[in-house]
């Protein structure tokens, strides 16, 4: 299992201090949460602020972009230093272009899909894919309550990827916590992505080792 904290809930006004806590811990990649205020109705942070983070971590950056054309921005997100470049499923009219695009610039490509959008739109796209991020909250805001219909998503979509033999990951992102992640990884997920039970906990470093213990067992 692979978690990706979500640094949309940490404090911004000490960025360097949660660098700090996921490099020094068992944290394998961060999350980077962009939003334009028209795909989702929040701004977060953008190519300025991760091209800062970048210089702080050498961990896999995993880029989640929650934007209109995202294919006018992705060699910028590139440049400022993504590894994996997610799009959305809703914010692209080319899809396949895209994600061609995005592994043309020598990233990873990941699709998210919003939790009212089924799994079988990504069936034809499934082998060009590094992951796929599925939506367990509506996109746009960090501390919502995750939606339960998510584990029969994973089921089926592992389900797929298997099938096919392929090694796409399925990653989880909205309101995942120490509750729900032995079930999720039961389901079929791979990478959980987690911002508030992380940044948010007492003590955020224990809440990392948490889960990775969760996903030993
Ligand atoms: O993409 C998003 C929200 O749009 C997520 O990455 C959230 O940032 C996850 O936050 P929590 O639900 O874990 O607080």
């Amino acid at each position: 299992m692979l978690l990706a904290p979500s640094l949309l809930a940490a404090d911004f006004l000490h960025l360097q201090k949660a660098c700090d806590l996921l490099n020094n811990s068992a944290a394998d990649w961060f999350h980077l949460d962009v939003m334009d205020g028209r795909f989702v109705p929040n701004i977060s942070y953008g190519l300025p602020v991760i091209s800062q983070l970048r210089k702080a971590s050498q961990k896999i950056f995993d880029v989640h972009l929650m934007i209109e054309e995202p294919e006018k921005f992705a060699s910028a997100f590139r440049d400022a230093g993504a590894n994996n470049l997610t799009v959305h499923l809703e914010a692209c009219r080319h899809l396949h272009r895209n994600v061609q695009q995005i592994r043309d610039l020598g990233m990873t490509a990941g699709v998210a899909i919003n939790p009212h959008t089924p799994v079988e739109l990504l069936y034809d796209i499934l082998p060009d894919l590094h992951l796929v991020l599925i939506m367990s909250v509506n996109p746009g805001f960090g501390g919502q309550q995750f939606i339960p219909h998510t584990y029969e998503k994973i089921r089926v979509l592992k389900q797929r990827i298997n099938k096919k033999g392929l090694n796409t990951l399925i990653e989880v992102d909205g309101g995942v916590d120490l509750d729900n992640a032995r079930q999720l990884l039961d389901a079929g997920a791979d990478v959980l992505v987690a911002g508030t039970s992380v940044f948010r906990a007492k003590d955020p470093a224990a809440a990392i080792a948490a889960f990775k213990q969760t996903g030993q067992k």
